[in-house]
């Protein structure tokens, strides 16, 4: 997969392609039925698949303050998206000029002129253009003007049998679940469970003395932080892929037994004595165990922790 940033690094002799186009943070279901949709068409059209996305994320841009929490890093989404089989992963840096490009513009200048498109595929529901103004109708109206076809896929539904209706796959809807600590709900939209990554710093030296040491990760300043609460998780290693998956008992929170200030992800690796300090990691949260308690001592704490332990043992065995 080649990997783009903006449009001027395009080879001579372009020739036409299928793009999908859209923020895709998750790269959750849904996003994954569109990209698999434009991979079968560009090889049908015997063309190059397209993935054009933006980066920072057009909320932020369009209304500083307010980017959402970050289900996938641009890194991370670049790696899922590439065992797609996706051939052209392009980020088109979100300006404030961007923002303003009207709808016919955006298509004319853009996957016309530039891309070269003989198809694009968007969910029903996108949006682009100045104001969101343009939508499937436009896009399909601009492409018998230009001559591409337009796909607006249908929406990945599930039905949520509680609530007796259907629950649309969405990156709001995951945030929700991420945000509520419900990571298995999160994890079925997702088509696997959420990630996130850090380095390894520094805390307090308190989990050595407690007996469970806690790889304390710094995370993406966006990162989307899963509700406080003890969670079943699996541990990596970004740098050594070959040691695979770790079990771990981690904690979210601001450790309130020992009145901390501070919001921290902290990973009990099950079975091991490491130093992980300064490595990259990744967390996949797999069940929420419990929420965050203040126990009235540390003795009282260390005996949920061992619970807590053999029961993402079981869940993770
Ligand atoms: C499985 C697990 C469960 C935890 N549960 C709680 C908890 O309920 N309440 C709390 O105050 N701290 C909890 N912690 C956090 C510990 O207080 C924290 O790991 C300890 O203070 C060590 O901090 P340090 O890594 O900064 O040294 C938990 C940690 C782990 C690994
Ligand atoms: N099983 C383990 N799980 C997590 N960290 C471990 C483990 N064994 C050793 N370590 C090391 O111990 C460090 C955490 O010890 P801790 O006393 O909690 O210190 P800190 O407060 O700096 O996090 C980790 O960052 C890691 O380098």
């Amino acid at each position: 997969m080649r990997r783009w940033r903006g449009l001027d690094d395009l080879p001579g002799g372009w020739g036409r392609c299928v793009a999908t186009i859209g923020v895709f943070d998750g790269v959750h279901l849904g996003h994954q039925e569109l990209i698999h949709r434009a991979v079968t068409l560009a090889e049908e059209r015997d063309v190059q698949s397209v993935l054009l996305t933006f980066d920072p994320h057009p909320s932020e841009v369009v209304r500083p303050g307010s980017h959402p929490a970050q289900l996938t890093t641009l890194h991370r989404k670049a790696e899922l998206v590439e065992g797609m089989g996706i051939d052209v992963f392009c980020v088109l840096p979100f300006t404030l000029e961007l923002s303003k490009v009207p709808p016919d513009e955006f298509v004319h200048e853009i996957l016309v002129e530039k891309l070269h498109i003989a198809a694009v595929v968007v969910g029903e529901n996108f949006r682009f253009g100045h104001r969101a103004a343009g939508s499937v109708a436009t896009l399909t109206q601009l492409g018998s003007r230009f001559g591409f076809a337009v796909e607006g896929a249908k929406l990945v539904t599930v039905p949520n049998h509680r609530a007796g209706e259907e629950i649309t796959f969405s990156s709001t809807y995951i945030r929700a679940c991420i945000n509520a600590g419900d990571v298995t709900a999160a994890a079925a939209a997702l088509g696997r469970p959420h990630r996130l990554e850090g380095i390894v710093v520094r805390g307090d030296r308190r989990g050595h003395e407690l007996g469970f040491p806690t790889a304390n990760l710094s995370t993406p300043r966006y990162a989307a932080i899963p509700a406080d609460g003890v969670y079943a998780a699996r541990f990596s290693l970004l740098n050594s892929p070959h040691r695979g998956s770790l079990a771990a008992a981690v904690s979210v929170g601001t450790n309130p037994t020992f009145s901390g200030r501070e919001r921290r992800v902290e990973a009990f690796v099950l079975d091991v004595d490491e130093d992980f300090y300064g490595q990259r990691v990744a967390v996949d949260f797999i069940a929420k165990l419990r929420d965050m308690e203040k126990f009235p001592s540390t003795e009282a704490l260390v005996e949920e922790m061992h619970r807590d332990v053999a029961r993402t043992r079981d869940l993770l065995s």
